[in-house]
Formats: structure tokens, C-alpha cells, sequence
């Protein structure tokens, strides 16, 4: 255990012994509860070589109707069915809110001072330990109250009432935004945005009906599936890169998290934009258009947590880091309607995109809702949440293939199995046998969830662990500790990609409580890019497992946070031609 975590630990010790609550948790419990603090005490020693990162990820706080169950083990769903409901406990008859136990705020300073510099114990990057210490030290549900500037934080960490909480968020579910964002689009860019500021950051009607005018092309799979071509070429170009780029170790150089996130910009701008940015150019210099794009990315998402937990002072007065995020937002519109407007001339010219009488996404958008400005704000916020999620998710799935040869083997053998020469073109019909491939994924994104946790904000109270939780109060739904609690998933603390498959694929019928794990949220606001990052990413793994080895020879690193839950340091992998 290293130092963070027993000073973490100890102020939890100390925070728990002083809280007016904290020593008398006596809501209604499941059955499982008597057994969960211990085992996540247990869960928390064992996460390997973790730092653990912000479960307050802004982009899950932020972040839409589509069956979950689709995603998961059907042998899963059916074990999840025979739990126990948890106990209905009507809202007049529940525990009052004052008495759901947490960390006590201090008087004036409250809770944010715990992530001040130099006199708070946390670091922003500490959250995520929090989250798991928060439960094992408080219990299924932990309130964060004090917060400068903003509702209390209620840390839920029992999937049936999570469970309860999203199947009861009605048509226009909340999600606890960035309020720098809100701000943003609402009050600084309210020229821009007006009345269509589109679904990051955005709520109520306004979020509903841009949300459905754009749900259906970006979701549909007939789009989707146009992209498979395009796609595979921006990846054969990245890996010939990769290629180029290998030292006379073979190995990949320590910058290579910035040229995975070149590929994934690569990827949203023919997604989003229509375009081929041209960030796969090799040397490509600091003031390109393209590096600047991908900084201006990092840059808005990451300072995003620091701008709202740490230092929430730009709600009252312009601060530098508030100005610095202002003009990059400034310059990702400006990049968006520059590309729209190219694309609009095109199809005005009759020069449209279309691939096998698909249209592309843009001009699917463009045609149907002849509306420029909204397909601007649409690209926007595909690109906004897209390049980082899915850049930090392929870092970790890269870096747990490199550091488990077993399960990388038994990847390229279903590989070679569908695609016996490795030049056979990709097609959907072709990734939708890659079985393993995909369970992979789901068990990377389980056991490592790129986005730590999602949220919402209760729009009624609500009767949540036995309390009475009142309106307005922000639940966050802890994936990275729920995803891997004995009492919801069967051998949680195993990474095995078997779980997911059905029993004719060799899958091990485990139990997997389905709102234990939610990697892209749930319900009507659920992530509206997941369809693309699960195609790019199944892209890039068939693409590269097929005809190379990837090994990693150096000191393990750690998980934590910047914006997103992923290793941090050097992804030195070591390439190596198969065959
Ligand atoms: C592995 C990669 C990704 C992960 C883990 C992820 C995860 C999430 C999560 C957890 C949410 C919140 C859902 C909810 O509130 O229930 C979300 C929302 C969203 N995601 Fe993703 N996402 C990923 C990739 C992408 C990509 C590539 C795009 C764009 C192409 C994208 C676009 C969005 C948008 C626009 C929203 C907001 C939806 C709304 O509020 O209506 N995401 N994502």
C-alpha cells in the first residue's frame, strides 16, 4: 500500500470517528451489506498496481433509451433477475437525509478544502481512492455535503438501488454537468448556442429534443457500419506509423498515449466532421492545426475536474484558468464550423460523402435537419467527450494486452481464425465474430472503467438505502467500485474475459449484476458515441492483434486519473510482426 492511501485511510479513521452518523448506519441493509465493508477492504488491497483516480470525472457527471442488457451476459441478466429487490420503503417512512453517514463537513470551510492545495489532503487525482475508502468506510451510501458552490455529492454503491435510481429518471434524465460547461454554452455563447445548445452539459427540454433529433443517425447501425472501411484505413495508416516510429528494442516511444490520441482525433474528425484532419502526418509540428486540436481537447476536458472541484472561483469572477478554458472552447467552435461549412459546400456542389449510397453521418444530420448551426454543436460534442474517453480507454485495453499474454494469445487465435490473411478487408459481419475480442474489452472496462463512475441529479426525493434523499442532490454511481464488489460480480477480482461470453462461446455463466458495471451509463442519456467507440475500438484491435505480438518490459505503472481513469507513464510496448 503506498503512503497516499494510508493517509487517506487514516483520515477516513479519524473522519469516521468523528462523523455524527457515521458509527450508526442502520438503514435497511441487503443481505450482502453485512458482508460489504469486508470485502471491500479486501477489493481495495487487492485492485493491482493502482493509484486510484476522480470518481467526480466530469465527463461522467456529464455525459443518454437503449437496453442495456444488449451489453451484457445474458446468463448475467438472468442470475441478476433472481436477486432480492431491495426493500420499498416509502418516502414518509425513510431515515431522514441528515443521517446518511459521511465525512463531516468542517464549519465554513466545509468539504472543498479537501482538495485545496497544500492544506487539503487530496489530490484531484485522489478521488478515486476516496470512492473506494468512502465505502469502506461508510457503506453503501456515503454523502460529500460542504461543497463550495455546489449540491452534496451521495456516493451510491448498491447496483440494486442504482438500479432503481436510473430506471426511475423519467424522459429527461439529469446528469450532474459541468457547470463550466453550462456556463459556456448558456450564458458566455448563448449567441451561439441559443435555443439548440446541444446534449453535453445541456438539461431539461432543451437536452430532450436536440438529443432526439440527432440520436437516430449517430445510433443507427446502417451508419455505423459505413464507417467500417474508412475507419480501417485511418488504422492502417496509424499502425504503419506505429511502425515507423519502433526503436531498435522494437518498442513504441514514451510519448505514444499522444499518438494514440492523434488516431482517435483522426477518428472523430471523419466521424464528426466529415474530414480528414491530417493529424497522422508524420512530424507533425507543435502549431498544427491538428496538435493544437488535440491539445485544446486535453486541455478542456482535464482542467474541467481541477475548474470544478478544486478551484470553483470562475462561478464568481473571471479566473486565468477559467479564461484559458473559455478560449479553447472559443477554438473548437471556430474548428467545427470551419469543417461543417466545407462539408455543407460539398453537398451543395453535389460532392457528397456517401459510401455504398450511405450518406455520411454529417450529411445525414445536414439533410434531415437542414440545420447548419446544430450540426456544428452536435460535432462539438462528439468531439468534446469523444477523442479522451476513447483515447484513455484503447491505453488501458493496449496496456492490459501487453502485460496478459494468455488472454492476447487466445485474442490473435480468433483472429486468425476469422481472418486467416491478415490483408482480408474488415467488414461488420467479420468483427461481429470476435467474440473474445469484445469480451475483452467489457472486462477492461469492468475491472479498469475508463469513465470511474456516472451520476444524476434527483429530480423528486427520493427514497435511496432506506434514507430520504431530497431533489437536487447529485447521486454518483461509483462503476470502478461497483464493477468489481464480490456481491454483484462472481470473482470480481479476476480479469476474465469468459464471464461475458455465452456458454456455447466458452463463457463461465458467472454472476454479473448489469447495473454493477454500466461502462457508457444507461437509459435515455446514455453515452450517444457508443456505437462508434466500440466499432474504432474493435477496429484497432483487429487490426493490430492480427499481425503483431504487443509486449510491455518495463516497471508495471499505475492507474489513475487525469480526466480519465488509465495508466499512467510510458507505453513503451514492444511490437513484433506475427508470423
Ligand atoms: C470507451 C469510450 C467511451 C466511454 C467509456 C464513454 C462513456 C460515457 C458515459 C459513462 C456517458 C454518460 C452516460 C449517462 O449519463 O448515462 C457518456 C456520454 C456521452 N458520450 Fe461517451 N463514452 C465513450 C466514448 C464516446 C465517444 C467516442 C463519443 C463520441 C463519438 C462519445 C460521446 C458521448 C456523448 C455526446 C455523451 C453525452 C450524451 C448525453 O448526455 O445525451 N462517447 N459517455
Amino acid at each position: 500500500m503506498n503512503s497516499t492511501r494510508h493517509r487517506l485511510i487514516r483520515e477516513l479513521n479519524r473522519l469516521a470517528s468523528t462523523s455524527a452518523t457515521s458509527s450508526a448506519p442502520s438503514a435497511p441493509q441487503t443481505t450482502a451489506q453485512s458482508t460489504a465493508a469486508a470485502s471491500a477492504t479486501q477489493q481495495s488491497n487487492k485492485i493491482p498496481s493502482s493509484s486510484y483516480a476522480t470518481s467526480t470525472c466530469p465527463h461522467m457527471m456529464d455525459v443518454a433509451s437503449v437496453a442495456v442488457n444488449s451489453r451484457l451476459h445474458p446468463a448475467a441478466t438472468a442470475a441478476h433477475i433472481q436477486q432480492q429487490a431491495p426493500p420499498t420503503i416509502k418516502l414518509e417512512n425513510a431515515r431522514p437525509y441528515s443521517e446518511v453517514p459521511g465525512p463531516k463537513p468542517l464549519p465554513i470551510l466545509g468539504n472543498t478544502w479537501r482538495v485545496f492545495p497544500i492544506i487539503g489532503q487530496y489530490k484531484i487525482s485522489d478521488v478515486a481512492m476516496i470512492s473506494f475508502l468512502l465505502h469502506e468506510h461508510f457503506g453503501r451510501i456515503v454523502r460529500l455535503g460542504g461543497l463550495i458552490g455546489r449540491p452534496d455529492l451521495l456516493f451510491v454503491y448498491d447496483a440494486d438501488e442504482i438500479e432503481k435510481v436510473y430506471r426511475n429518471e423519467g424522459p429527461t434524465p439529469f446528469r450532474p454537468s459541468m457547470p463550466s460547461l453550462v456556463k459556456y454554452k448558456s450564458e458566455l455563447r448563448k449567441d451561439f448556442f441559443g435555443d439548440l445548445p446541444g446534449v453535453v452539459g445541456v438539461h431539461g427540454e432543451p437536452w430532450r429534443e436536440f438529443r432526439s433529433r440527432v440520436q437516430k443517425p449517430v445510433l443507427q447501425l446502417s451508419t455505423v457500419r459505413r464507417y467500417v472501411t474508412p475507419l480501417e484505413q485511418v488504422t492502417e495508416e496509424f499502425i504503419d506509423r506505429c511502425n515507423q516510429m519502433l526503436d531498435h528494442n522494437k518498442e513504441l516511444p514514451d510519448d505514444f498515449d499522444n499518438e494514440i490520441h492523434k488516431w482517435s482525433l483522426e477518428c472523430i474528425g471523419l466521424v464528426a466532421l466529415d474530414t480528414r484532419l491530417g493529424c497522422l502526418e508524420p512530424n507533425l509540428s507543435d502549431n498544427s492545426e491538428p496538435q493544437q486540436i488535440i491539445n485544446a481537447a486535453k486541455y478542456a476536458l482535464r482542467n474541467v475536474a481541477t475548474l470544478e472541484l478544486k478551484a470553483p472561483y470562475w462561478r464568481y469572477f473571471p479566473t486565468p484558468l477559467w479564461s484559458k478554458y473559455v478560449n479553447n472552447m472559443d477554438y473548437f467552435v471556430k474548428v467545427c464550423m470551419k469543417y461543417i461549412k466545407n462539408a455543407t459546400k460539398r453537398m451543395n456542389l453535389g460532392e457528397g460523402r456517401a459510401l455504398d449510397g450511405e450518406p455520411s453521418l454529417l450529411e445525414r444530420v445536414i439533410k434531415s435537419q437542414k440545420d447548419e448551426r446544430l450540426a456544428v454543436v452536435m460535432a462539438l460534442d462528439l468531439i468534446l467527450v469523444g477523442i479522451d474517453t476513447i483515447s484513455m480507454a484503447v491505453c488501458s485495453i493496449l496496456y492490459q494486452l501487453a502485460t496478459r499474454p494468455v488472454e492476447q494469445q487466445k485474442v490473435y487465435e480468433e483472429l486468425k481464425r476469422i481472418m486467416p490473411d491478415p490483408n482480408t478487408p474488415l467488414t461488420y459481419q467479420l468483427l461481429d465474430q470476435a467474440h473474445y475480442l469484445k469480451a475483452f474489452i467489457k472486462e477492461v472496462l469492468r475491472v479498469y472503467s475508463t469513465v470511474i463512475g456516472n451520476g444524476r441529479t434527483l429530480q423528486e426525493d427520493t427514497v435511496i438505502c432506506g434514507y430520504r434523499i431530497p431533489k437536487g442532490v447529485q447521486c454518483v454511481f461509483p462503476n470502478l467500485v461497483t464493477g468489481t464488489m464480490e456481491e454483484y460480480v462472481t470473482d470480481a477480482k479476476s480479469f476474465k474475459p469468459e464471464r461475458w461470453l455465452k456458454p456455447s462461446q466458452g463463457g463461465t455463466g458467472d454472476n454479473l449484476h448489469p447495473f454493477s458495471t454500466l461502462p457508457y451509463g444507461y437509459g435515455a442519456r446514455m453515452c450517444l458515441g457508443r456505437r462508434f467507440a466500440d466499432l474504432e475500438m474493435q477496429i484497432l484491435l483487429a487490426k493490430l492483434l492480427r499481425s503483431y505480438k504487443l509486449e510491455f518490459h518495463h516497471k508495471p505503472l499505475k492507474y489513475v486519473v487525469t480526466f480519465m481513469y488509465a495508466p499512467e507513464g510510458a507505453l513503451k510496448f514492444k511490437m513484433t510482426p506475427r508470423e
